[in-house]
């Protein structure tokens, strides 16, 4: 059994502030005894806009954002992982990525977001993400952490069973998505999403999230969580906290094991194709 610590925080377009709530995050994640820390999407920066977006961004090799979350986790012996953009080959686009940092050999696994937001919602937000970013075109391979394997997506790949499915294939007990949902579509499918796919994967689902005000156009629904294979919200962050800070939860990987034994989930694949 060993403690997963899970972040909210307000990303703004400072990117030396979102570096010393993350710092200091990382800190007190370790001190609490847990083994490993998880932060939303685009923990780096949100914009005011895709140019500035743009123009913030940074290989990861030559971020002042990632050294200084490299140098905490391996100062506190943490395992980190965290959203970032970095800049794509192609002329004026990002890749929307996911770093896992290990304490002692910093990034060993850079995950880039699959499926792109692209929506426009009556009475809701319009966002094109394909405007300023490039899909990742790979599922990496889960890695081995003091948690269990981590399989990785971002975000708006929670809408795709498929996704979480082919992670579990893959040998996940883990899948997480950092996150930055909006605040209409968050209300009406963030939690039902994550349950399912701990459901559909019978995997742990760590979801860290953006919450609240980033700039005077731009907020995140929040309600960082933790589901269990089991599909039970075992930890959520309470909007009454504050704008920064961690949920915890005892992950055991008998309860994977468990489930997966007690339901188990054999496919037809002469029905449909195999994941
Ligand atoms: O813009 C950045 O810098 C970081 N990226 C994001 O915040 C992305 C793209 S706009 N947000 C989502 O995918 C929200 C998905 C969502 O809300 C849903 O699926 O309902």
């Amino acid at each position: 059994m060993s403690l997963a610590a899970v972040a909210q925080i307000t990303s703004t377009s400072n990117i030396l502030k979102n570096a010393k709530i993350c710092k200091d995050l990382i800190a007190e994640a370790a001190s609490k005894g847990a083994k490993c820390v998880f932060f939303p999407e685009a923990s780096d920066y949100i914009a005011h806009n895709s140019s500035e977006a743009l123009e913030l961004s940074r290989h990861p090799d030559c971020s002042a954002f990632v050294k200084q979350i490299c140098a905490e986790a391996k100062q506190h012996s943490i395992y980190v992982q965290i959203g970032v953009h970095e800049p794509s080959s192609f002329e004026n686009k990002l890749l929307n990525s996911s770093l896992l940092i290990v304490p002692d050999k910093g990034i060993v696994q850079r995950y880039n977001k699959a499926h792109l937001f692209d929506v426009d919602i009556a009475n809701g937000p319009v966002l094109k993400e394909s405007n300023s970013t490039v899909p990742g075109n790979a599922i990496l391979p889960p890695f081995e952490t003091p948690l269990g394997k981590v399989g990785s997506a971002i975000c708006f790949d929670l809408r795709f069973p498929e996704h979480a499915l082919k992670l579990r294939n893959m040998g996940a007990d883990i899948i997480t998505y950092p996150s930055a949902f909006t605040q209409k579509t968050g209300a009406a499918h963030w939690e039902v999403l994550l349950r399912a796919r701990a459901l559909d994967a019978q995997s742990y689902i760590f979801a860290a999230a953006q919450g609240g005000s980033h700039n005077e156009k731009r907020a995140s629904y929040g309600h960082a969580m933790i589901v269990d294979p089991w599909g039970t919200t075992i930890a959520q962050y309470s909007d009454l906290a504050s704008p920064n800070g961690l949920i915890f939860a005892n992950i055991e990987l008998n309860l994977v094991e468990h489930v997966r034994k007690f339901i188990p989930l054999l496919r037809r694949n002469d029905l449909y194709p195999v994941i």
